[in-house]
């Protein structure tokens, strides 16, 4: 086994940087659906940019690289204890490579530990079996998807949808209302990967495992078959669309799976993953550890050439009508006022990164630099340091913005910040304080790390690095860098109006389909 190391390095930097065939081809499927011009086509056409230069850079497709979880069926007889600290020692480096984001934290302390090794992280889970050949799963899924799972006990009452019972139709309704819960802030478009029965965790499980499933591949079970293109059919005519600006394609791809329950129990968990849906396996010599095979190979490949030349264009990744306008702070309240939902705009010079950590300290201590009528972006990166100690970001898309809910407002107000870039959307406090003070919200297209990456020109400081590596409040120098004005200042906000019509569609499917 002393190639298998070397092997589950290889892993982890293939899925990391490389979509498999299967999402591709699904992602290929929903940019073909779309209409030019329109704000889900622009999305869209980013991500498809994004994918081919990550694959250029072999740098993360986002740089949130998840939770690392692997999977390994394994013939009797192979040692699990060496494999387990190999693939620890597999983790560790592709983290110094810039590979994987530091993305293991102390729950209690916030500690980051800085190489992606933790209490239960990362996750590895052994399985025997009669083959002769082991078999390595691996799923990077982030924790912006990782926070839209659901998970219904039946019968419930569901907004939109009404009861839901203990059969299949009221599987039908949670699965329908997982997709419109998430909106847009799991990344939209999504896959879902369904657990019917079981208990609370062996439900998830089971969710979870459905996400190992082919794109492309047909459920043998024929009730559920029939009720995963029932889902895909319906579950698309939402309207969320791409990162939740509306279109056509809101789920691409949707696996249900199912177990037994106990009499008293009965639930159905669904687990979201974004459209950098980076889950890949290798087939592994037992003896020596070398990669044999690589699993979710077949079918046609699609490269997205002819998107990376559009999207360094730069240009053409407008909106039809929309209004482009080019902002550089420090911004004036004047300048905010003019900005109206729908806008591009494209940023140039400082903005400064901000997230969970920053947003809670900046609530009881003055801020690290002036940031009055600054921009504020909602992302942790991925960064290395090189020999002469200077930063370079390998990986910057946005985060989920609503989780800054509870204090974006508040900071605005306190410190003049006049713009926000982030991804989701946030709720009705930060819109009445745009209002109020003066400020945009401008989201960003999730995912897309490598394209923003592309957009930052210098790493020009960095505070409160104790807070970690993805928490700190990086300095960025940002040229072309385009995101969509979704929250004005003058109390509109497309995510509520998404919300809004999507959920109105929800409650056309009330009726019973399968009885
Ligand atoms: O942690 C991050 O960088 C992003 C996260 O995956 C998110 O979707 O919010
Ligand atoms: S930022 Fe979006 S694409 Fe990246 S892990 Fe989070 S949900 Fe997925």
């Amino acid at each position: 086994m002393e190639k298998f190391q070397e092997s589950m390095y290889q892993l982890i930097v293939e899925t990391s940087t490389k979509l498999p065939k299967d999402v591709r081809r699904a992602i290929a499927r929903a940019k073909a659906r779309e209409n030019a011009g329109t704000r889900a086509a622009m999305a869209l056409s980013t991500i498809a940019g994004n994918i081919k230069m990550a694959d250029e850079n072999v740098s993360p497709i986002c740089q949130d690289t998840g939770l690392p979880t692997f999977k390994i069926k394994v013939p009797v007889g192979v040692n699990q204890i060496q494999m387990k600290e190999a693939i620890r020692q597999a983790v560790v480096q592709a983290t110094k490579d810039g590979k994987l984001r530091p993305n293991s934290v102390d729950s209690l302390t916030g500690e980051n530990s800085g190489d992606n090794l933790g209490v239960g992280v990362p996750v590895i889970k052994f399985e025997q079996w009669e083959k002769d050949y082991i078999d390595v799963r691996l799923i990077l899924k982030g924790g912006g998807c990782e926070n839209k799972n659901i998970q219904y006990s039946l019968p419930c009452e569901l907004e939109g949808l009404g009861r839901a019972g203990r059969d299949l139709d009221g599987i039908r309704k949670c699965i329908l209302h997982s997709v419109y819960q998430a909106q847009g802030q799991g990344c939209s478009a999504g896959f879902i990967g369904v657990g019917i029965g079981g208990d609370r965790s062996s439900g998830y499980d089971l969710a979870k495992e459905q996400l190992f499933r082919s794109v492309d591949d047909v459920n043998p079970n024929e009730e559920l078959r029939q009720l995963e293109e029932y889902i895909m059919e319906n579950a698309n005519k939402l309207g969320i669309g791409t990162m939740g600006f509306g279109g056509e394609t809101t789920l691409l791809g949707c696996k249900i799976g199912v177990m037994h329950r106990i009499p008293a129990s009965f639930f159905v968990s669904v687990a979201y993953n974004c459209w950098a849906f980076r889950r890949l396996g290798v087939k592994i010599h037992p003896e020596t550890g070398e990669i044999q095979e690589w699993l979710y190979q077949d079918g046609e490949d699609v490269d997205f050439a002819e998107e990376l030349e559009k999207v360094e264009e730069k240009a053409s990744t407008g909106v039809g009508e929309s209004r482009e306008i080019v902002l550089e702070a420090p911004i004036t309240e004047e300048q905010i006022r003019q900005l109206k939902v729908g806008d591009v705009v494209r940023i140039n010079g400082m903005i400064y990164t901000g997230r969970d950590a920053i947003h809670k300290y900046l609530m009881d201590h003055d801020a690290p630099v002036d940031l009055n009528g600054q921009i504020i972006y909602h992302c942790g990166p991925v960064m290395l340091k090189d020999k002469e100690g200077k930063w370079h970001v390998k990986a910057a898309g946005p985060t989920t913005s609503i989780r800054e809910e509870p204090y974006q407002g508040d900071i605005m107000k306190k410190f003049g910040i006049r713009a926000v870039i982030g991804k989701g959307g946030m709720g009705a406090k930060t819109l009445s304080a745009l209002k109020e003070h003066g400020g945009v919200y401008l989201n960003a297209i999730g995912g897309a790390a490598q394209y923003y990456a592309d957009c930052i020109k210098s790493v020009e400081g960095v505070n409160l690095l104790e807070f970690g590596i993805p928490e700190a409040m990086w300095h960025l120098k940002v040229e072309n860098f385009t995101a969509v004005v979704t929250m004005d200042s003058h109390g509109n906000s497309l995510h509520e109006d998404v919300e809004k019509s999507s959920l109105e569609t929800l409650a056309q499917f009330k009726e019973p389909v399968f009885k």
